[in-house]
């Protein structure tokens, strides 16, 4: 499954807590991430993930993209809902995108535990066997 991961910065230790929490699940799967999220990620857990721009770069929209592409399986976006973000319209539609797409999404731990708990468990399977993924078609 190709697994992507992101945090606002006031959110990034959380999200590399957890991501040393389940680092076996994760290393079964195709990581990728923004800049900064992906760089201190693959620095503290030593995991291979492939990163994009940072998010006010645009690394919000080029995931968004990937999505589109069909691409990405799953999104753990540990967003900061207290904090402003320059780049808000991208935030908005990378999460609009998911919901276009029906690409699981958590945007806080309790919801990534119970995806990745699914994952383990075999409920996302589907996304990987299905011959031809449900496109949105209008
Ligand atoms: O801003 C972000 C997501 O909207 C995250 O970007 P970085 O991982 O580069 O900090």
């Amino acid at each position: 499954m190709n697994i992507a991961l992101i945090a606002h910065d006031k959110k990034k230790q959380d999200l590399i807590d957890f991501v040393m929490a389940y680092s076996e699940i994760f290393s079964e799967h195709q990581l990728f991430a923004t800049g900064t999220t992906g760089k201190l990620i693959a620095k503290e857990t030593g995991l291979t993930i492939e990163r994009f721009q940072s998010g006010p770069l645009g690394g919000d929209q080029q995931i968004g993209a990937r999505i589109a592409n069909d691409e990405m399986d799953m999104i753990i976006f540990f967003r900061d809902p207290l904090t402003a973000q320059p780049h808000e319209p991208d935030v908005s539609a990378l999460l609009r995108l998911c919901d276009v797409y029906k690409i699981p999404l958590a945007t806080n731990e309790a919801s990534a535990e119970i995806l990745i708990r699914g994952l383990e468990s075999g409920w996302l399977d589907w996304r990987s066997i299905k011959e031809k993924r449900v496109r949105y078609d209008g």
